[in-house]
């Protein structure tokens, strides 16, 4: 008997930031590591998951570097494979020259995320786990730390397992009932086919509104802001960032230019497009920038309208809120109540929401932060949350779809069992137990090498 296996390349990458460090790591990844580590040890007797403190050894026998040695062997590592990791020396020539020689022993350089496919591969995490170990590293903020690696240690998993499993148990109840049409529909009536349907429901609605939180934690929300010249849009910035100012997220594929800013709101990312960019112009690549910004405002959850208190909403502002798109919440924000004599406080105006602040006293500006929070659905303090993608966000929505369609349509039994198949695979595709190839190679490849 003869059996064909496939036999996954060995492969290798930096671990570690690039640049000077005191230390840098290089992970290796495969089959049958020992050799590997016995080369480049000259031999030494290797302890799983020991320190070896050892020369890491050049073909010719002269060291290379010296530092420690880690055997993980399979399958009790980070990819579920053999694992090597040479901890050494961070300086750049040092890592490219260990890197070079893991090379000349028969590995290749990893691609983006390919540890962590491996990880996800060998079950050592599912899909959404992987893709919080990147969120992790991206995280901008505390919280979005915290959702992180709450996910990462699997809550999000568990919820979406505990949904999958109950849409599992009705489907079963009502695939069975396929096998006997006469009496296909009392057979549900007294299984209470539509009230475990209904539990599933709220069950769902629950993930979605905690899922909701962590997506904005991650990516941010997307404010405009309307104003005109000195009234006082950096001022509210500086205030509404406060400590947190000097640190600016850096979402990959985002390119900054002038009109945009990122604040952190309470460790929420804002990113802010200024109207005061979109200006009239002939020039060539000003329009460009100008379209682009306009593609931006589409796409936004809210304008901050903001109106010097002793000048009131005049025709040029008005202009350009003739502008933004219709439905685009606003919140008017009154600003110098210092000058005016006001008191920090929250109104309407022309029926929308407004908040009567001094950016430069910080009177009202909390009163600010929690009426911009409250408006894109993220309560205050945000414990429990998982930092969920818009990936996992559109799946639970495709899912929530079919299961209203199967609450509606459940008297037709195939309708019913169909639609509650396709919830199944919606969620499904969150931990990726339902995803294509091109799927995961699309998440993975937005990993950074290494990891
Ligand atoms: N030096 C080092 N530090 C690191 C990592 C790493 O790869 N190397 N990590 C990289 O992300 C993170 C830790 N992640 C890890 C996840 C699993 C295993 C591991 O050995 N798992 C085995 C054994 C588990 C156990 O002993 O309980 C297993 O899952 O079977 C190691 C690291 C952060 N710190
Ligand atoms: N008294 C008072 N002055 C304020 C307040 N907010 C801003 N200012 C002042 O108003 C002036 C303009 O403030 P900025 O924050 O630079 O206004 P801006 O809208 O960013 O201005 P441009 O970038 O020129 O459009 C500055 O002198 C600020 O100190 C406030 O709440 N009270």
């Amino acid at each position: 008997m003869s059996s064909i296996r496939y036999t996954p390349a060995t492969i290798c990458a930096i671990a570690t930031a690039t640049g000077r460090g005191g230390v840098g790591v290089i992970r290796v990844s495969g089959r049958d590591l020992l050799p590997f580590a016995a080369a480049l040890s000259g031999g030494k007797t290797i302890t799983p998951r020991y320190a070896l403190y050892t020369d890491f050894l050049a073909a010719d026998g002269s060291a290379i570097d010296n530092g420690l040695l880690l055997y993980f062997p399979a399958p009790h590592s980070f990819t579920g494979e053999d694992v090597l990791e040479l901890q050494g020396h961070g300086g750049p020539v040092v890592m490219r020259m260990l890197l070079s020689r893991c090379v000349e022993l028969g590995a290749r350089l990893a691609e983006p995320g390919e540890f962590s496919r491996r990880a996800f591969l060998n079950d050592k995490m599912d899909l959404a786990q992987a893709e919080s170990v990147a969120d992790l590293i991206d995280a901008a903020s505390e919280s979005a730390a915290k959702g992180a690696l709450k996910s990462l240690k699997g809550a999000f998993s568990d919820e979406v397992h505990a949904l999958v499993d109950g849409l599992i148990t009705l489907r079963m109840l009502v695939e069975a009932t396929l096998d006997f049409p006469e009496e296909d529909i009392d057979f549900l009536k007294a299984a209470d086919a539509t009230g475990k349907l209904e539990q599933l429901r709220q069950r769902l609605e629950k993930v979605r509104a905690t899922a909701r939180q962590g997506a904005i934690l991650r990516e941010g929300m997307h404010v405009v802001l309307v104003g005109q010249p000195n009234v006082g849009k950096s001022s509210l910035l500086n205030a509404l960032a406060g400590d947190d100012v000097a640190i600016v997220t850096d979402i990959a594929g985002t390119t900054r230019d002038t009109v945009r800013e990122e604040i952190l709101l309470d460790g929420v990312p804002m990113h802010i497009i200024d109207t005061a960019g979109l200006r009239e112009t002939e020039d060539v690549v000003e329009l460009i920038g100008i379209e682009r910004t306009w593609q931006a405002v589409e796409r936004a959850d809210l304008a901050l309208v903001l109106v010097d208190s002793q000048e009131g909403v005049d025709e040029g502002l008005e202009r350009i809120l003739a502008r933004l798109p219709t439905g685009l919440p606003l919140v008017f924000v009154f600003n110098k109540i210092d000058l005016t004599d006001g008191q920090p406080e929250q109104d309407t105006h022309n029926g929308h929401p407004s908040v009567y602040l001094s950016a430069k006293t910080q009177a009202g500006v909390d009163l600010l932060k929690a009426r911009l929070l409250q408006m894109v659905g993220f309560s205050a303090g945000a414990e429990g949350v998982y930092l969920a993608r818009a990936r996992h966000m559109d799946a639970i929505g495709r899912a929530a779809e079919h299961l209203t369609l199967a609450a509606t349509g459940w008297q037709q039994i195939e309708i019913f069992a169909e639609e509650l198949r396709l919830a199944q695979n919606a969620l499904s595709e969150i931990t990726g137990e339902f995803s294509s190839d091109d799927l995961l190679g699309v998440i993975f490849s937005r990993f950074c090498i290494g990891k």
